[in-house]
């Protein structure tokens, strides 16, 4: 009897933690309704999905990237979704201007923000590393540069709604990949940066949520014109990703991981097999008979 209590009571304590845990944690669409969200790179690919889902939900969107043909539909089907306002600014991230006037626009037409989702990137090559390295300074300031400057004028107003910011990485932020080497230097820069600045404001009692969002392959137009038939893996749709990284967003998780299967699951040997992981990665890899790699693709 005594035996049987020892493991009785910790056992069920064990199991009202979970519970506990895992109610607190449930998503519901009506948390995001009446949210303030800036989306970064909307024009397209997952960025494009988060606004539909946020319009679904009735959330404010203001949409940002290049194209402003494309960005006008995005506006347009949001709308028609049930978002509570669908607005866009069209400009480049490669410079940080434009990612501070973006912000501003917000605090002008939104009066202040609740969410601030950092989705762009540049257009790289998927094949070996060139040397080119101006190129790799251009897509560091796109890729990386903006991500700061737009956390940066945004803070005041996250501070204030006790916010939330999402930074959209990948695998290749966590783990070395062959042919995304620029890529992959912006992704590991973002790491550092949010994960030191999540430290400073545990410090600082500083209630703003961020969001690191690890994803694998995604099936947008661009990642698989570029790496398909090169990768052994299956793309995963982008708007169940999108729905994942909303759903992170709003619960304040630290980290999110898309598809579990292919990226936390493999991060769990980086620690203790490194060898073993790179080895499991470049398996997935069709590699090329020719020595020049894969056509550079942009
Ligand atoms: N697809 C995948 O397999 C994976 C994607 N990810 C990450 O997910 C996020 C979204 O990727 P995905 O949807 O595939 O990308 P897309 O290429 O589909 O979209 C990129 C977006 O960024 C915008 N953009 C490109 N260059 C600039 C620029 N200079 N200034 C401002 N905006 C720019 C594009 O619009 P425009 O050209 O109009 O400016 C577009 O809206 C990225 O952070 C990516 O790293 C992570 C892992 C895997
Ligand atoms: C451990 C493995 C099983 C997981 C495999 C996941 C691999 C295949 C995933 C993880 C990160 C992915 C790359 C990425 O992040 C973004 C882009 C940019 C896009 O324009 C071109 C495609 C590219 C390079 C993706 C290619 C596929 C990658 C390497």
């Amino acid at each position: 009897m005594g035996r049987l209590q020892k493991i009785l009571i910790p056992s069920l304590g064990l199991v009202l933690a979970f519970w506990f845990y895992s109610a607190r944690d449930t998503f519901k669409p009506e948390m995001l309704r009446g949210k303030r969200v800036i989306v970064t790179g909307a024009s397209t690919g997952i960025g494009e999905q988060m606004a539909y889902h946020l319009a679904r939900m009735g959330a404010h969107v203001l949409l940002t990237a290049r194209t402003e043909a494309r960005l006008r539909n995005v506006v347009q089907r949001c709308l028609e979704l049930g978002a509570a306002s669908a607005r866009f600014v069209s400009g480049t991230m490669e410079d940080t201007a434009f990612a501070q006037h973006v912000v501003r626009e917000a605090q002008a037409s939104l009066g202040g923000l609740d969410m601030l989702i950092l989705n762009h990137v540049g257009a790289s090559y998927f094949g070996f590393f060139d040397g080119d390295v101006e190129h790799v300074r251009k897509l560091l300031e796109i890729n990386f540069l903006s991500y700061v400057a737009m956390t940066t004028s945004a803070l005041p107003m996250l501070k204030e709604s006790e916010g939330s910011i999402v930074v959209v990485s990948s695998m290749a932020g966590k783990v070395g990949f062959p042919f995304t080497v620029p890529y992959s230097a912006t992704k590991f820069a973002l790491d550092g940066f949010f994960s030191s600045l999540r430290q400073e404001f545990a410090i600082q009692s500083i209630n703003v949520s961020i969001t690191l969002c690890i994803l694998g392959f995604i099936d947008t137009e661009r990642a698989v014109r570029a790496a398909a038939e090169v990768l052994l893996e299956r793309p995963a749709p982008r708007d169940e990703c999108a729905l994942e990284i909303l759903k992170g967003a709003a619960l304040r998780r630290r980290e999110l991981y898309y598809r579990y299967s292919s990226t936390r699951l493999p991060l769990l040997l980086r620690d203790c097999a490194a060898e073993l992981l790179d080895y499991l990665v470049r398996s997935r890899y069709r590699l090329p008979a020719t020595p020049g790699g894969p056509r550079p693709q942009h």
